[in-house]
């Protein structure tokens, strides 16, 4: 399936989770078999283009994506998870969503200085998961190699909120 055929597989739920707000909701993308198919192999040619060891993922949808272009690309997964998931010590940081506040924690040991690595998330919204995230990975010392995501909101300008690495998206809204 090419980028068209996947964007048609992504269902649209206005007012969700607030008013004003357009749900861009994946699972009828990941329901799928050919559909999630070919997202995996775009993301993970994009990812595999920055030549990264690890792949990290946002929870939870970036899970969901991410581990299946770390297994493609023979990549280690590093999972970034919510707040007191993670069991040994953690860098913490601190972000705005379009639809509230939270916080994301990545193990202090996931990375070492100088590991490569790509972001994966299923969407950019404001970029404040990602810009959170770019600075676990800036805690950690490793090299942020860039982002790959499925869908971006072009409106709401995320990736202003990014540093300036390579910053890929297969689906625009
Ligand atoms: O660019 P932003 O404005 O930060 O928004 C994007 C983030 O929002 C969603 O996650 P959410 O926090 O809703 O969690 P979920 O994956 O557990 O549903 C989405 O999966 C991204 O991670
Ligand atoms: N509009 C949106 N649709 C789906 N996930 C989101 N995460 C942040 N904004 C979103």
């Amino acid at each position: 399936m090419d980028i068209q055929d996947i964007q048609t597989l992504i269902r649209d739920i206005p007012d969700f989770p607030k008013p004003g707000i357009v749900f861009r909701d994946i699972t009828t993308l990941l329901k799928h078999p050919e559909g999630f198919r070919s997202t995996i192999d775009l993301l993970a040619q994009r990812c595999g283009e920055l030549s990264p060891d690890y792949i990290l993922g946002m929870e939870s949808r970036g899970f969901i994506f991410g581990t299946a272009v770390a297994y493609q690309l023979n990549c280690g997964f590093i999972p970034v998870r919510k707040p007191k998931k993670l069991p040994a010590p953690v860098y913490q940081q601190s972000y705005d969503l379009e639809y509230g506040q939270d916080q994301l924690e990545m193990h202090q040991d996931a990375l070492k200085e100088g590991d490569r690595l790509v972001v994966v998330d299923d969407l950019i919204a404001t970029g404040g998961t990602a810009q959170a995230t770019a600075k676990l990975v800036e805690q950690a010392g490793a090299i942020l190699a860039g982002f790959v995501f499925v869908i971006e909101l072009e409106a709401l300008e995320g990736r202003k909120n990014l540093p300036d690495v390579p910053i890929s998206s297969l689906i625009q809204y």
